[in-house]
């Protein structure tokens, strides 16, 4: 077929989803996942944990590493108050492109900017390019590897200040190398571990991290 899994999605989603309507966008992807084809959502179990992580902390400024078709954006974009904004970085550009409409469709396009760059490029921009002070929200969702080369950026450019939290997705599948020991060993983060199953997985377990900032500002 000419077409990919996501434009497939996406094909979908425009067909059976409410414009305008993120609980629709997401509730319509997740019955794509489940009976047409699977695709790697921060979706569910995990899902529950973000939206929860949203509703409490009221972040302002939330970062989003990995936007792939943008459902995790979606999710969180449909939490935040009126003046606050996700930026989230994509550097798959067939991914991005899917990403932007499956945002606009939701109707959020007002409070999700979504980049097609390398993170690393993205986070030493932030303060400058991107009018960035601090981060309230990263949540880390892209190429497993690169979690600890970010995580390690984010701090270099004191992205973070107390009470900001870091939450990561796939700590178990695929995993990320480096990441849980590096986090978990140091004294600015104060972890928490959640065992969730896999997207659209009934009998397999994936793990998700969640990580409060306590360092210095
Ligand atoms: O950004 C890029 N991938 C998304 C990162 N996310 C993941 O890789 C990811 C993978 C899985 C996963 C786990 C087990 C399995 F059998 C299949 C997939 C689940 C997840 O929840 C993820 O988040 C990317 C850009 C590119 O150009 N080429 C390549 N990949
Ligand atoms: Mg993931």
């Amino acid at each position: 077929k000419g077409t990919t899994r996501e434009q497939r999605a996406l094909k979908y989603l425009k067909e059976h989803a409410r414009q305008g309507d993120p609980d629709s966008v997401l509730e319509t992807f997740d019955e794509f996942c489940r009976t047409q084809e699977w695709a790697m959502n921060a979706a569910e179990e995990k899902g529950d944990i973000l939206d929860e992580i949203v509703r409490e902390l009221q972040p302002t400024t939330c970062l989003e590493l990995g936007t792939y078709c943008g459902y995790s954006a979606v999710r969180i974009a449909r939490n935040l108050s009126p003046s606050a904004r996700l930026i989230t970085i994509e550097v798959n550009p067939d991914y991005a492109a899917v990403a932007r409409e499956v945002v606009k469709l939701a109707g959020l396009q007002d409070k999700i900017e979504v980049i097609n760059l390398d993170s690393a490029d993205v986070i030493r921009e932030l303060k400058n390019t991107y009018d960035v002070t601090k981060l309230d929200l990263v949540f880390l969702d892209h190429w497993k590897y690169l979690y600890i080369r970010d995580i390690k950026l984010i701090e270099e450019e004191k992205l973070l200040k107390k009470g900001s939290v870091v939450f990561a997705d796939n700590v178990i599948i695929p995993g990320a190398p480096g990441y849980l020991e590096y986090i978990r060993g140091s004294k600015n983060y104060k972890s928490t571990f959640y065992s969730v199953h896999f997207e659209y997985m009934d009998d397999m377990k994936d793990g998700v991290e969640k990580s409060v900032y306590i360092g210095d500002e």
